[in-house]
């Protein structure tokens, strides 16, 4: 398997509480994988230590070479992230904030170039987002900003796509828009990796990372019923999986 991501024993450590412990892991690349698990469970540590965002132990190869031997904006070309619930640049355009998508791609202080204005444009339109490009970001509503930093992330045209509960505050529309996007993105070669509490839609990605207490439980096909008995262990059984015509559903028990 050619991996996109690789962690060996990778250990983070947040104030006085290790968060993460000896995770090792390799994320496939051109395909979805979906990181899910309880409150508290790692799964944004890892993501972000995945990113190179955060201090840690152990190794992280992003396509095949450690995170630490990547030139900063080479390293930011290749890997783009979507944070869970970002705050700041309210005061933004619509069209500033996706343009900051391609920061890794601009000379110091240069102007946006022909291709740049247009990687913004069609992630504006890829996220409908195009017609609220002179609003502020601050004006916006929850979904809608959403959709803004979810076009920043598209924009950079990165190898590798990291997006940490990119569903928060959207409406079921605009999810199964989502889902189309990352579809289209790994028919392209592309690798994501999304944090995801939606389990019904967690289970559309082709592999599924099954995190609790700071460990990796279970790493595997989202179709493999092995899969589905570590989510419902995980969950405490408090959620039954079952096939509803070719698709997997997460109930409540
Ligand atoms: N700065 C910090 N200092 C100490 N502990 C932290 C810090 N940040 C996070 N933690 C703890 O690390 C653990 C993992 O947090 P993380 O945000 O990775 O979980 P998560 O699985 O993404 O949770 P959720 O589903 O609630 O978003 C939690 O117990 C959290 O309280």
């Amino acid at each position: 398997m050619n991996a996109a991501l690789q962690t060996t024993a990778l250990g983070v450590v947040l104030g006085e509480a290790e968060v993460l412990h000896g995770v090792s892991i390799a994320l496939p690349a051109a395909r979805w994988t979906s990181v899910v698990g309880p409150n508290g469970a790692g799964k944004s540590t890892l993501l972000k230590a995945l990113a190179g965002l955060l201090p840690h132990s152990g190794e992280v190869q992003l396509l095949g070479r450690p995170l630490a031997a990547w030139r900063g904006r080479e390293r930011a070309r290749a890997l783009a992230w979507l944070g869970q619930g970002e705050h700041g640049a309210d005061d933004l355009s619509v069209w500033d904030v996706a343009m900051l998508g391609r920061l890794p791609h601009q000379a110091w202080l240069a102007q946006p170039s022909a291709a740049d204005r247009a990687a913004v444009e069609q992630a504006l339109r890829a996220t409908q987002a195009w017609d609220w490009r002179e609003r502020a970001l601050g004006a916006l509503s929850g979904g809608e900003r959403q959709r803004v930093l979810l076009a920043r992330l598209l924009a950079v045209n990165a190898q590798v796509l990291l997006m940490d509960e990119p569903l928060a505050n959207l409406d079921p529309p605009h999810q199964a828009d989502w889902l189309q996007l990352v579809r289209g993105l790994v028919a392209q070669g592309k690798t994501v990796v999304s944090v995801l509490h939606e389990i019904g839609v967690a289970l559309h990605a082709d592999r599924l990372l099954v995190v609790d207490q700071g460990r990796v439980r279970h790493h595997g096909a989202c179709d493999d019923p092995a899969t589905h008995r570590a989510l419902e262990a995980v969950f405490d059984h408090r959620i039954a999986i079952h096939q509803l015509n070719d698709r997997w559903v997460a109930l409540p028990v």
